[in-house]
């Protein structure tokens, strides 16, 4: 491990994002899908899925964190497992993309970084960020989040305990740069703390997460290959 900045990182990340090319894409306007994914479930393909219905993007781009700048507990050396989880769940859906290109910024994986690496990286590509009300609801917490709201429009979803138009009206008041569009989906009222509160206690998650996903959850962080089993 080196320190720089005041960031933490691996030697492997770094050989990692001086030798390896971007993933290629097509697409012309990308919806960018930043989370834990610990585990990823229904609720995050359902999102994924209507807001690239609603949105016109051509792709959404799952990013999974490697250090999730308000989760402390969330380890890095979970996060290959994390993407082979993502890669699971968004299985047969190349319109949904698991793209683990936070592996090649510093820690913590502030969204700003990300944002303005995927503008750099990508420069013809118009984004949007895609996240749940919850998380809109803390957006004026995030790392430069007001030199963010300039950066990118966000996309949000309905999330159980956030009333939609209460939590705008209120993160706009300190974000008053914020452009933010609404997607039309049922409240699905389901959270990876939930779900592996439950698997810890060996319960039937009844498909909230595939059986796909729980396949690789099962096989830990040490039984799967270092890169996810993913391309970026
Ligand atoms: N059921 C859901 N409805 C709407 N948005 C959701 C839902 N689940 C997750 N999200 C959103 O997806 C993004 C990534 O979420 P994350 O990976 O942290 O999952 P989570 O279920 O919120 O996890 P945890 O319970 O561990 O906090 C966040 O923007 C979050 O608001
Ligand atoms: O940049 C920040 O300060 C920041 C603070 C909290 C969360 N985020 C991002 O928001 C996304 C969802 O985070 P989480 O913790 O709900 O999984 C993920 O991409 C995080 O990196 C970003």
């Amino acid at each position: 491990m080196n320190r720089e900045n005041g960031v933490w990182y691996t030697e492997s990340d770094l050989n990692r994002s001086q030798t390896k090319p971007l993933p290629a894409t097509s697409a012309k306007k990308v919806l960018l899908f930043g989370g834990t994914f610990d585990p990823p479930h229904v609720g995050h393909l359902t999102m994924a899925q209507l807001a690239y219905e609603q949105t016109g993007v051509d792709e959404v781009w799952f990013l999974p964190a490697p250090s999730p700048p308000h989760k402390a507990d969330i380890a890095d050396d979970t996060f290959a497992w994390r993407v082979a989880m993502v890669s699971a769940l968004l299985h047969d859906r190349p319109h949904l993309r698991t793209m683990p290109l936070e592996a090649r910024l510093p820690r913590p994986s502030y969204t700003i970084d990300t944002v303005k690496a995927c503008k750099k990286w990508y420069a013809g590509v118009d984004f949007m960020f895609l996240l749940g009300a919850d998380s809109l609801a803390h957006l004026p917490t995030w790392s430069g989040a007001t030199a963010l709201c300039s950066l990118i429009p966000f996309v949000v979803a309905a999330r159980e305990g956030y009333p939609i138009a209460q939590t705008m009206a209120k993160v706009r008041k300190a974000l008053p740069n914020l452009q933010v569009g609404v997607i039309e989906m049922p409240l699905l009222d389901v959270s990876s703390t939930w779900l592996r509160e439950r698997l810890d206690r060996g319960q039937d998650t009844c498909e909230l997460v595939p059986e796909r996903v729980l396949d690789v959850w099962w096989q830990g962080p040490n039984g799967v290959a270092k890169d996810g089993g993913d391309q970026a």
